[in-house]
């Protein structure tokens, strides 16, 4: 039995992973469980499982769960909180399905208590991959990938010599506008950006995938779990989803993995790592039901995002910081109807031109620049 620390768990990969949970009683238990604010999502989940810790958003919300909960648990809010719940003595496995940068202290801690962690929180890694990876080195701690594209290269590259790797190809389903022009981007709605062609998901993440900045954040979380250059890895577009990424060896053999477009499945890889086990929860891929994949080659002119997150990437310092910053203000501005889709990306290039690069920030120096870039962004739109 492994216990479970849930970051995140009101949210869609926080969700599925109590699916998975809840279809493996003997594997898995709900021990610490952590949300921003959806009290309502949470109570049916924290009265079934009666996990001992919750950890939420702010003292109102943690107010207003104590009102609710029927039974005895330690409820605490805040970042401090949840640095405490992910290394917890009696804590196997952490699950970081928390959304956004705030997921980056937590990360630390998890991996200085050495759990195991299933780590779905990218924006940590493009923040402060270096930080994030040295301390991953030094305690000697794996972050297992739940993103899709980097469980099927985990996979592809098990029992692999890593000299061996010529290339990584992410797959990109293209997103919601995927067979629009860019002068047919102008004026689309918020409604039409989140139906995302294959996939579920929370809504910063759909929009993320429209933009392609899903797939630029993907390249930079590639670049540090799998210690390769920004040369080897490649996107590709393939409009189903089925192929999750692939890797091409030195030999040009090429592995791929594929699987129904079904977050569970990697959530489960990741929490029953390094076995595996039943996954009943959906069906076997029917490849010939769905007759044909398709592909096509990526454009930097026609999707910015992954053009800028290849460029910070490359260059490095604090620009990923800012970066994803940038990215998570804008998106948040697009939700809250205070933007069109197109100003997403233009925030994100104004930010990175006029930033002044520190080489190697500590963590200090990012968690600073994080705060300053949100706020520049919301000031450069609430102000005109
Ligand atoms: N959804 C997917 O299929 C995939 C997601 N990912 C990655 O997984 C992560 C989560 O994505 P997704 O599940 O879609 O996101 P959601 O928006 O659906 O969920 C985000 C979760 O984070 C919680 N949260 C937000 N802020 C805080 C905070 N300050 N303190 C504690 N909890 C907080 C939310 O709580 P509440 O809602 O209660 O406020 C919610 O539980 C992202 O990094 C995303 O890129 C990667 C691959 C696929
Ligand atoms: C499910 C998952 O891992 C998402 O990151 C998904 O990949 C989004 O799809 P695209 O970014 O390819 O549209
Ligand atoms: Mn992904």
């Amino acid at each position: 039995m492994k216990n479970i620390t849930l970051l995140g768990g009101t949210g869609s990969i926080g969700q599925q992973t109590i699916d998975v949970i809840k279809e493996h009683p003997n594997e898995f238990q709900l021990y610490a469980y952590a949300f921003g604010s959806n009290i309502e999502e949470a109570l049916p989940v924290l009265e079934l499982f009666k996990p001992s810790y919750i950890v939420v958003k702010d003292r109102e919300i943690m107010e207003s769960l104590k009102r609710k909960i029927n039974y005895d648990a330690h409820i605490h809010y805040g970042v401090d909180a949840l640095n405490e719940i992910v290394s917890l003595p009696d804590v196997d496995i952490v699950v970081n399905a928390v959304l956004g940068s705030v997921g980056l202290q937590p990360t630390l801690e998890a991996i200085r208590a050495k759990k195991q962690i299933a780590f779905a929180n990218k924006e940590t890694l493009v923040t402060a991959g270096h930080i994030v990876m040295e301390e991953a080195q030094r305690y000697g701690v794996e972050l297992l990938p739940v993103d899709s594209e980097h469980a099927a290269i985990h996979q592809c590259l098990k029992g692999e010599n890593n000299k061996d790797l010529k290339r990584i190809l992410l797959t990109a389903s293209g997103g919601s506008f995927r067979d629009r022009t860019r002068d047919e981007l102008v004026g689309v709605t918020k409604q039409d950006a989140l139906k995302h062609p294959n996939w579920s998901m929370g809504a910063k993440i759909t929009i993320d995938s429209a933009t392609m900045m899903n797939k630029g954040l993907e390249v930079i979380e590639a670049h540090w779990l799998f210690g390769v250059d920004y040369d080897q890895i490649d996107v590709i577009l393939h409009n189903e989803s089925v192929i999750h990424s692939m890797v091409e060896f030195v030999d040009r053999n090429v592995m791929a993995q594929l699987g129904t477009p079904d977050m569970r499945i990697p959530i489960q890889y990741a929490l029953a790592y390094p076995d595996r086990t039943d996954f009943n929860l959906s069906d076997s891929l029917d490849l010939a039901q769905i007759g044909q994949l398709n592909f096509k080659e990526m454009s930097f002119e026609r999707f910015p995002c992954l053009r800028m997150a290849y460029e910070t990437g490359r260059e490095g310092g604090s620009l990923p910081t800012v970066l994803n910053a940038a990215n998570e203000e804008a998106v948040s501005l697009f939700l809250n109807d205070h933007i069109t889709f197109l100003d997403i990306e233009d925030l994100i290039e104004r930010e990175l031109e006029n930033h002044n690069k520190i080489e190697k920030p500590d963590l200090e120096t990012i968690l600073e620049l994080d705060q300053e870039t949100r706020q520049r962004v919301s000031h450069t739109v609430l102000k005109r």
